[in-house]
């Protein structure tokens, strides 16, 4: 093999290793690593003073994810209007807040607003009582949301109905309300949280994995028309999470299934979650996958071979229909 021009001629090949490794390869190594870290730094640093006095708006923040965004963003100087249908619970957690000083940085008394989200007319008056708070919103966190269990053919179309209500129009019709402020301030950012089943369908969930698609398709579509006016648009799809979202799922007739599926028990914690929720917002991200390498990797499966995922799916459904006998 030829020897490269810019090295000492007849050089052993080891001695001609430690050559390039001390001479060119490493310090462009270290050279990376360092431009990379700064750049780290920066972003953390940057997204740190984002969120330092930011008024963030967060539905959905009397249990599970919701409540603990709202503990991290107010432990990050964050300004916040806690919204959900339980004031009790509010009021609780509020408390909880303000009664902790583990905090390095100043924080702020939070609001509470206490509104239905499947109530058209409480979430525009709700929208005015947020701005109320503190004059402005600069980050809303459309969290709120339930699931659902059922098979197509038992479920009541009111139930869909219930579903997209508060999976979706809800969040829409809290964004219209608050979006016509910011773009007057040609400033805020808007974050939905979605799902797993926002990218892939899975049996049994119809009505909640057609909340969550028709969440990313709007949010999408808002991304790219708020573009102009500088607002940001994030969309984060979590797995499993450890929380109460089976227990106070509803089920084909509109009851509440009260059960702890084993998949939501072994979830990941929502305090984690939520500090990656904190890191996403911070980062300013457009899209943002919160999931193991198996919910991952059928996300792409749906894209590049999709009739291999159907099958999947409909060997999945032919499973728990025969195990739960329906
Ligand atoms: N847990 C999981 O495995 C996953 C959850 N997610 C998503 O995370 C989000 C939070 O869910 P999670 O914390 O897990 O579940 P929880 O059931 O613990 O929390 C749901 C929250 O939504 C609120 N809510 C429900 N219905 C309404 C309504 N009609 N009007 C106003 N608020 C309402 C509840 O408030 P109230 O006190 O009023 O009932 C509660 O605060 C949801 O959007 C969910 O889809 C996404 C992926 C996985
Ligand atoms: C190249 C190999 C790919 C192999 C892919 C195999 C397909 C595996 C299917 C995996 C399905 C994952 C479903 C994940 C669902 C999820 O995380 O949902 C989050 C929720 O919103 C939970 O709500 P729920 O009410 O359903 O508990």
């Amino acid at each position: 093999p030829v020897s490269p021009s810019y090295l000492p001629k007849n050089l052993p090949k080891a001695r001609a290793m430690d050559f390039i490794t001390s001479t060119a390869i490493l310090p462009l190594l270290f050279g990376c690593l360092g431009v990379f870290g700064l750049f780290r730094l920066l972003q953390w640093v940057r997204g740190k003073a984002y969120l330092r006095h930011a008024v963030v708006v967060i539905t959905g923040a009397t249990s599970g994810l919701g409540k603990e965004c709202a503990k991290v963003f107010y432990a990050a100087g964050a300004k916040l209007v806690l919204c959900g249908r339980n004031g009790g619970a509010l009021e609780e957690l509020i408390r909880e807040l303000t009664a902790s000083h583990a905090t390095k940085v100043q924080t702020h008394k939070p609001y509470l607003v206490t509104f239905d989200l499947t109530d058209p007319g409480a979430v525009v008056a709700a929208a005015a009582e947020i701005l109320q708070c503190f004059g402005y919103v600069d980050i809303l966190v459309n969290n709120a949301g339930i699931s659902y269990r059922g098979t197509i053919m038992d479920t009541t179309v009111d139930v869909d109905k219930r579903v997209m209500e508060t999976n979706y129009f809800g969040p829409v019709a809290l964004t219209k309300a608050l979006l016509p402020s910011m773009i007057k301030r040609r400033q805020g950012h808007i974050v939905a949280i979605s799902s797993i089943q926002g990218k892939i369908s899975i049996p049994f969930r119809s009505a909640y994995a057609a909340s969550k698609h028709a969440t990313q398709a709007f949010f999408d579509c808002l991304r790219a028309e708020m573009e102009q006016y500088e607002i940001e648009v994030t969309v984060i799809s979590p797995g499993y999470i450890h929380t109460n979202l089976s227990v106070n799922a509803i089920t084909a007739d509109g009851s509440r299934y009260g059960v702890m599926d084993t998949t939501t028990a072994q979830g990941r914690s929502p305090v984690e979650v939520a500090h990656d929720v904190l890191a996403a917002v911070g980062k300013k991200k457009k899209d943002v996958i919160l999931a193991d390498l198996l919910p991952s990797l059928a996300i792409y499966l749906r894209t590049l071979a999709p009739g291999l995922f159907f099958s999947l799916m409909a060997s999945r459904a032919r499973k728990e229909r025969k195990f739960k006998n329906c």
